[in-house]
């Protein structure tokens, strides 16, 4: 039986929902597709949400990553072209939006803020949509200014804010039912490192407090720092999925010599334990065996190349390949 009244569905929020037991997934996607029209923008897809963990959804421009989510959350329907099942908290989201709404927080990839508003304001009219009454609202809104370290801009304009503020606020909005599931579509894109890396710390703290994270980013060092699992999407399809450490082990080779000036470089060809690949601006040598490149690097100027570990950058391209996609 589910609870009724909207204060009721505040406290089964904050138990966990539905799915308040720790071995559930917080989010299952099973054979999930997405057509515009003919075009087929999602195929496909599976993948598994396991509660308090957070999974990244990693793919270029136009991969199907924000059509997936909004899926999740129902504000895209999903195409019914066979057996299909979406999972969020135990809930379809085709039947079960509103209980959907109240389990789970929303960062979208844009900031929809009301730019006319006040800080303060902006916080009250989205607890309304949770039913939520005005000293309910006003403590939760005062906790969420201070984990988000945004007090002192209670009372200020929204055009007053910067860039980093903005986000900071829209995730403190998204928190303010107790979610048990956050979903962030590129939640710091164009922010300055020290933004991105004290909302880094902030989605760490609910990780920490069971709240489970679903999250696309086109910064794979984020990715990487933040994500216990990862999918890569690349034309709507899923092409890897794994623990992002795991993934590189296994998918790539373990060091890369990056040549930066490539007007002295000889002719360099590639062999058994060496791959070549190039951009416009390198040319990159990649290798399980440190010494075959630095055999290679000691041909070239010290100043003109890098070797390296490899990481999930690498890997990305790797997969995913090095033209432009959109
Ligand atoms: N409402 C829509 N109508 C028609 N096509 C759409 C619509 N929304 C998205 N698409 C198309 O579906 C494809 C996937 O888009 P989507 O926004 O899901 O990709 P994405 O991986 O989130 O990209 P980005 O990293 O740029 O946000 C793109 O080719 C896009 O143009």
């Amino acid at each position: 039986m589910k609870s009724e009244t909207s204060e009721e569905r505040i406290q089964e929020s904050a138990n966990g929902g539905s799915t308040g037991y720790p071995d559930s997934p917080a989010v299952r996607v099973e054979n999930v597709n997405k057509y515009y029209g003919s075009f087929h923008a999602v195929k496909n897809l599976n993948f598994q949400v396991g509660t308090g963990r957070c999974f990244g959804l990693l793919g270029p421009n136009g991969a199907g990553k924000t059509s997936m989510m909004k899926i999740l959350y129902g504000k895209n329907q999903r195409s019914h072209s066979g057996e299909n099942t979406v999972e969020v908290m135990g809930y379809d989201p085709d039947n079960h939006e509103l209980e959907i709404k109240y389990l789970t927080g929303i960062v979208p990839q844009e900031d929809n803020l009301d730019v006319e508003l006040t800080v303060l304001d902006n916080l009250l009219i989205y607890s309304r949509f949770y039913g939520m009454n005005r000293s309910q609202a006003r403590s939760r809104i005062d906790e969420l200014l201070e984990f988000m370290e945004l007090g002192e801009k209670k009372g200020a304009k929204i055009r007053e804010l910067s860039g980093g503020m903005k986000r900071r606020l829209i995730i403190a909005r998204a928190l303010i039912n107790n979610p048990r599931l956050l979903i962030l579509d590129e939640p710091t894109t164009g922010l300055d490192p020290q933004v991105r890396h004290h909302i880094w710390d902030k989605l760490r703290q609910l990780l920490n407090r069971g709240v489970t994270i679903l999250i696309t980013t086109h910064y794979m060092e984020e990715a990487f720092q933040l994500c216990d699992e990862l999918a890569i999407m690349h034309k709507g399809e899923k092409i890897l999925q794994g623990n992002p450490r795991s993934l590189i082990d296994e998918n790539i080779e373990r060091y890369v010599l990056e040549i930066h000036n490539m007007e002295n470089v000889g002719d360099i060809q590639e062999n058994d334990s060496v791959r070549k690949e190039q951009d416009n601006i390198r040319l990159l040598f990649y290798s399980n065996s440190h010494r075959e490149l630095e055999k290679i690097s000691e041909t070239l100027n010290p100043g003109d190349y890098y070797l390296r570990q490899s990481n999930l950058e690498d890997l990305f391209l790797k997969s995913t390949g090095r033209a432009l996609h959109e």
